[in-house]
């Protein structure tokens, strides 16, 4: 299993939690996470990117826990994640943005920067590397974040409605992107996209709030739905 979550407890505020008990093995492949708005969605990720820090419980990677002492660095080298709104930074190219995530994340200077080139063409980059991100459009930065994800290998990414407000040109082609990406690694995509799950995903996560409603092939999510409505 790529990411475990065992018992996590997470709340943005004392007082209110997102979860208070949150037990799932995320299946290995590609894995669409759906449910309703505000239900935990980019939550979870957070918590899977190491983003955000259990109150209670643990998230790992392959039995890597990020708050173990030490293993921070090796985790987040890991498991790549992309937020929900990726932000240009100032005067920096796409290239330089990229190279500088892949720096953050402990590669040479020389190798991220060569590294950026390389993830900027798996997103169909390439011809803007060396355009400032603050002049690219909002698919194109969507496609920076991607990059960023990739630039360092990551085993797992993890990407956060990754074509929400994209136009359907934009859209076909993150997906094929997406498509691309699982064939190299495990994949956790946030989405409210279920019209053609099985096109792009081998499994499916739903979430309702504190409650996993269902883990697994994206092909038994029908069935689980309808013995559900029978209960
Ligand atoms: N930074 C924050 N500070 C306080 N509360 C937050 C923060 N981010 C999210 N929340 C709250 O946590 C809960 C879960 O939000 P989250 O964004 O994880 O849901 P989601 O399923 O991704 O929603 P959506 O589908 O609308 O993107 C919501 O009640 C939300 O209001």
């Amino acid at each position: 299993m790529p990411i475990s979550f065992e018992g996590c407890a997470f709340g943005y505020r004392r007082g209110t939690r997102v979860f208070t008990r949150l037990d799932l093995d995320v299946p290995a492949g590609r894995t669409a996470l759906i449910g309703p708005n505000g239900c935990g969605k980019s939550t979870l990720l957070g918590l899977a990117a190491s983003a955000l820090r259990p109150r209670a419980g643990r998230v790992s990677y392959q039995g890597l826990d990020p708050f173990r002492r030490g293993n921070l660095a090796r985790y987040r080298a890991l498991v790549g994640w992309m937020p929900q709104r990726v932000r240009p930074l100032p005067g920096l190219t796409a290239r330089e943005q990229v190279g500088y995530a892949g720096w953050l994340m402990g590669m040479s200077h020389g190798l991220a920067w060569r590294r950026s080139l390389e993830a900027l063409e798996a997103v169909e980059l390439g011809p803007v590397a060396d355009t400032r991100c603050a002049e690219l459009s909002g698919g194109q930065l969507r496609r920076v974040g991607l990059a960023q994800t990739l630039v360092h290998d990551a085993e797992v990414v993890l990407l956060d409605e990754p074509t929400a407000g994209l136009d359907p040109e934009q859209r076909e082609r993150f997906r094929g992107i997406v498509a691309r990406i699982g064939e190299r690694g495990h994949l956790i995509v946030s989405t409210h996209e279920t019209a053609d799950l099985a096109e792009t995903y081998d499994s499916v996560v739903v979430l309702d709030g504190d409650r996993v409603r269902y883990a697994g092939p994206v092909a038994g999510l029908g069935a689980a739905s309808e013995s559900t409505r029978k209960v």
